[in-house]
């Protein structure tokens, strides 16, 4: 929320909304947070009036603090939190320009390797992997490393938090439950080593690129050569995206083609004007290829959007009777037009189905799933299958026992699904309405009848979890990607003593492990598995944690002695970035 706010203050005062705000990671509650009422008085004191609705009241004080030191209005709050009204003045404009130049210069001085604009000596093919790969530089091992020590960085803040938790939590039984914290070793659990992605190069199933210019005016398909929100705008072609797979990057090729011959000009960004703006491709291991193609229709005439509705329609068709070495053979190929300001796919547009059935397949764990344009599904199908598969193995199903498995923010069912044989029922729930349809078919396909589906929040459907009586209650929760910082305050939560707002006994991590599915990038998966009630005693007497003691102390002796060298990396920096470990 705080993260949002200042991201979207700097979107208003750049007069552009930045590129991560209509980003797939956005939570819900970001996705909520919306600009009612932006007025100019000619006096020039307020410039915008920005109403926050579902406004999350755990982080007001740092809102509002970081509020003040711009010279905005203290925000006023509606009495029951669902909304608040940030005034922001001129005075607000020039305190955000100061401290966003102050911290530009504190970035480059402290990391000697990102160069400012002048002295760039880069290449473009190299700031664009800097962009989209930022860690291609390192080998494999390195990568994982990184990304493990992010892992093992969140869990043992976690420990440290629930040792020192504040005066006004401190219960009777908070401190009881908390109490295994209090024990000696950094970490609270077992970690495991990190797992690798399969595949390290090519792996990403679903991309979206951007319609512009390149650094030489030319139409291009590509992806953006830096933050929109720091004015970049010049886009460049993916040929050389590691994680791009050669398919996706054949379509934007035949893309580019297309729009380089074409009457209309790409969307301009800054203008605001143009007609062209994302392709994104969906290119399956079964073959499947969906294209997905966004214009900007606002300024054509019906006629003209159908007619080259037809030509796009006889463009795709064309390839798969071009020669074997020029083929493209699009399983479907689908059409959005949207004229609102934010780039990428959105889901307030509707999306046409031009050619095919608007699906793709995919093939996981050998069971069969369909893939609608707006559902998502797990970019890196042999790490998901890794994913899944130790997710499974961690759910330690009792066959002796009955299980209900709660499978939260569950997709297109994927985990639910394919884990469905081995319990006695499966409840998925899962906000995207699409996803659910997609879910309920796909149960279907694979012969799944133990399964019941909600297109509902999680949260709005705590009835039905608890109702899930059974003689074992497994729940795993796939949220969507978040931050360390986030993962933290739910992990804490989890783990603190029962409050009025989060009911129960408390849980315990037992074992956690990071399992990487988008090598080259910042991001990586963190499972963890946490335990309460009778599963204490099997966690207390499971020969493999004692071990995993051990292994513990020396991670921690290393630790403290690479500390005592001055070699530890600075975890706070990395942090702040947008990383990075998406919690499972
Ligand atoms: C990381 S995806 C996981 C999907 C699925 N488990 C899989 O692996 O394919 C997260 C999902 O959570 C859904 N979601 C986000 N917030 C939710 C909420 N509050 N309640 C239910 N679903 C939610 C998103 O729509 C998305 O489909």
């Amino acid at each position: 929320m705080f993260e949002y706010a200042k991201s979207f203050i700097g979107s208003l005062w750049s007069g552009k909304r930045s590129l991560d705000d209509e980003d797939d990671n956005d939570t819900p509650d970001q996705k909520r947070i919306r600009s009612e009422d932006v007025s100019r008085d000619g006096e020039g004191e307020t410039l915008h009036r920005i109403k926050v609705s579902n406004f999350n009241k755990n982080e007001w004080k740092k809102v509002k603090k970081y509020l003040l030191e711009l010279g905005c209005k203290p925000m006023s709050k509606a009495p029951k939190w669902d909304y608040g009204i940030i005034n922001a003045s001129v005075k607000a404009k020039d305190e955000y320009n100061k401290r966003m130049e102050k911290l530009h210069n504190k970035k480059n001085g402290r990391k000697a390797q990102k160069p400012g604009a002048e002295d760039d000596t880069r290449t473009p093919a190299e700031k664009l992997a800097d962009q989209v790969t930022p860690l291609y530089k390192l080998s494999y091992e390195e990568q994982l490393k990184k990304k493990n020590n992010k892992g093992v960085s969140v869990m043992a803040k976690l420990k440290g938090q629930l040792a020192n938790i504040p005066k006004t939590d401190r219960t009777e039984r908070a401190m009881k439950e908390t109490e295994w914290s209090r024990t000696k070793g950094r970490l609270p659990c077992k970690m495991y080593d990190p797992v690798p992605s399969p595949d390290i190069n090519g792996y990403r199933t679903k991309c979206e690129f951007t319609i512009g210019k390149d650094l030489d005016g030319k139409p291009t398909v590509g992806f953006l050569l830096g933050l929109y929100k720091l004015g970049i705008t010049a886009v460049l072609d993916p040929k050389d995206c590691l994680n791009v797979p050669d398919k996706a990057k054949r379509v934007a090729s035949y893309m580019q083609d297309y729009i380089r011959d074409s009457e209309y000009p790409v969307y301009d960004r800054v203008e605001k004007d143009g007609v062209w703006r994302t392709l994104m491709t969906k290119t399956q291991r079964t073959g499947e290829v969906m294209v997905v193609i966004q214009m900007k229709t606002t300024n054509l005439t019906e006629e003209q959007v159908d007619n080259e509705k037809k030509k796009l329609v006889e463009f795709w068709n064309g390839l798969k009777d071009k020669p074997e070495d020029e083929r493209l053979d699009i399983t479907t190929l689908l059409f959005q037009a949207w004229d609102g300001h934010s780039n990428g796919m959105t889901d307030k547009a509707p999306v046409e189905v031009l050619t095919g059935d608007g699906i793709v397949h995919e093939e996981l764990l050998g069971c069969k799933f369909r893939i609608s344009s707006s559902a998502f599904f797990q970019i890196n199908t042999p790490a998901a299958e890794v994913l899944y598969t130790k997710c499974a193995e961690w759910c330690r199903i009792n066959k002796d026992r009955k299980t209900t498995l709660l499978d939260l923010c569950c997709g297109t069912g994927t985990i639910g699904i394919t884990m469905a044989k081995s319990v006695d029922r499966v409840i998925g729930i899962e906000m995207v309405p699409e996803a659910i349809e997609d879910a309920k078919l796909n149960a279907s396909i694979n012969n799944i009848t133990n399964v019941t589906y909600y297109a509902n929040k999680v949260e709005d459907r705590i009835d039905v979890i608890g109702d899930a009586t059974n003689e074992d209650v497994v729940a795993v929760l796939d949220p969507p990607s978040c931050d360390s910082r986030q993962a933290l305050g739910n992990f804490y939560t989890l783990c603190k003593a029962s409050s009025k707002r989060v009911q129960g006994e408390a849980f315990r991590p037992s074992r956690a492990m990071t399992i990487d599915l988008f090598p080259h990038t910042d991001h990586c998966e963190l499972m963890v598995e946490f335990v309460r009630g009778e599963y204490l005693k099997d966690l207390e007497q499971d020969e493999d944690a004692k071990a995993a003691e051990k292994l513990i102390q020396d991670k921690q002796k290393e630790v403290e002695e690479k500390e005592a060298n001055g070699e530890n990396e600075n975890e706070n920096e990395n942090e702040s970035k947008d990383d990075t470990s998406d919690a499972k």
